[in-house]
């Protein structure tokens, strides 16, 4: 449905020069909800910018449903970019308006009798879920309303597409989770593709059923949320991971570790949709010889299903731990030795 090939921009300017895109691929399928995570810097905005043409690429084409955007006359442009919504992190309402005024505003631009506008404007409210608020000014919601009118706006025009640029990032907690609530509906019910960027690794968790890693103007891993969070190969991608499935050994367990004079070693063990429901440990545990001491674990919901990741200290003499870990690789878990 996007479809990006070779993309680079370099941007020039006083403070010298930037490559803010080094040729970049993606490819979104209608339906996706696909995440791009970065740190500061990296080049999500701009490249979140290409689909709707509010950035233009040095080389390289953009499409979006087989048309190349990029040499398309503004006309044509204008009809593509309706099919576009855009969702950003500071709203970009206008204040002193109603919410009614700023979600009809795409249609009004648009030339779509009042009736219509109306009409659509009550149906897009209902959606958000701000059907009471059509006569309050903007400025008078809380962040979460406002990014609610922010959706409703990009809606109005019936798009295919939504680009959401970092919509929770000015957000509370509670909040971001009922809007992320809205997006993953949209999506659903709706069947809006929707592509966002964000820092943030629990955005991704939360609704992306695919996600990129940028770092400095390329994409540097991408795939299913499911295969990156289970096993990220890039130090940045294990780096975001890390912030919502820390499988790290905290330094006192560490600590504790030292002082085991016994013979053992640590297993970190991931366990995803099928594998979590085995009885693995239970049945280690029955292993003549072996003890088996659960230092941490931690269960994470992903795309329908569970990963579950456990650190396990498995003490008893070689023969025992070499024969637990034949049984662990037999069962399908992935596990690595942790050195302490
Ligand atoms: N219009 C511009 N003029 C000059 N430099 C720009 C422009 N837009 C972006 N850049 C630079 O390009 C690089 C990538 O910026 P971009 O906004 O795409 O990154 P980002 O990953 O979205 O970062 P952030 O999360 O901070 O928005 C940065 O170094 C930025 O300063």
């Amino acid at each position: 449905m996007i479809s990006i090939k070779n993309a680079s921009k370099t941007f020039r300017g006083k403070a010298g020069t930037v490559e803010a895109l080094k040729d970049v691929d993606l490819e979104v399928e209608a339906g996706e909800i696909y995440g791009i995570i970065g740190f500061s810097g990296a080049g999500k905005s701009t490249l979140l910018r290409l689909v709707n043409q509010l950035e233009t690429p040095d080389s390289g084409t953009i499409s979006v449903d087989g048309q190349d955007l990029t040499d398309l006359p503004s006309a044509a442009l204008r009809v593509v970019r309706r099919n576009i919504g855009m969702v950003f992190q500071q709203f970009n309402l206008l204040e002193r308006k109603s919410v009614f005024h700023n979600v009809a505003m795409p249609l009004i631009l648009a030339g779509t009798p009042k009736a219509a506008i109306r009409e659509r404007v009550e149906e897009v409210l209902r959606i958000v879920e701000l059907e009471d608020k059509r006569n309050t000014y903007v400025s008078q919601l809380s962040g979460g309303q406002k990014q609610r009118v922010g959706i409703a706006r990009s809606l109005a025009t019936e798009p295919k597409i939504l680009l959401c640029d970092e919509a929770t990032s000015a957000l509370d907690p509670k909040t971001t989770e009922s809007i992320l609530a809205l997006l993953k509906r949209i999506n659903e019910e709706m069947g809006v593709t929707i592509l966002l960027i964000t820092h943030q690794m629990h955005v991704i968790q939360r609704i992306c059923t695919k996600v990129a890693v940028m770092e400095e103007g390329r994409i540097v891993e991408h795939g299913s949320v499911l295969e990156v969070f289970d096993s990220p190969r890039e130090q940045i991608t294990q780096e975001f991971v890390r912030t919502v499935l820390n499988d790290r050994i905290p330094a006192t367990l560490i600590g504790q570790l030292h002082t085991d004079a016994r013979h053992y070693c640590v297993e970190r063990m991931r366990f995803v949709g099928e594998t979590a429901r085995k009885p693995v440990l239970a049945t280690l545990a029955k292993i003549p010889d072996l003890e088996v001491n659960v230092l941490g674990a931690k269960v994470e919901e992903l795309q329908d299903t569970v990963l579950c990741l456990y650190l396990v200290q498995l003490i008893g003499d070689q023969a025992a731990i070499d024969s637990a870990e034949r049984y662990i690789d037999s069962e399908g878990v992935r596990r690595e030795r942790v050195s302490v």
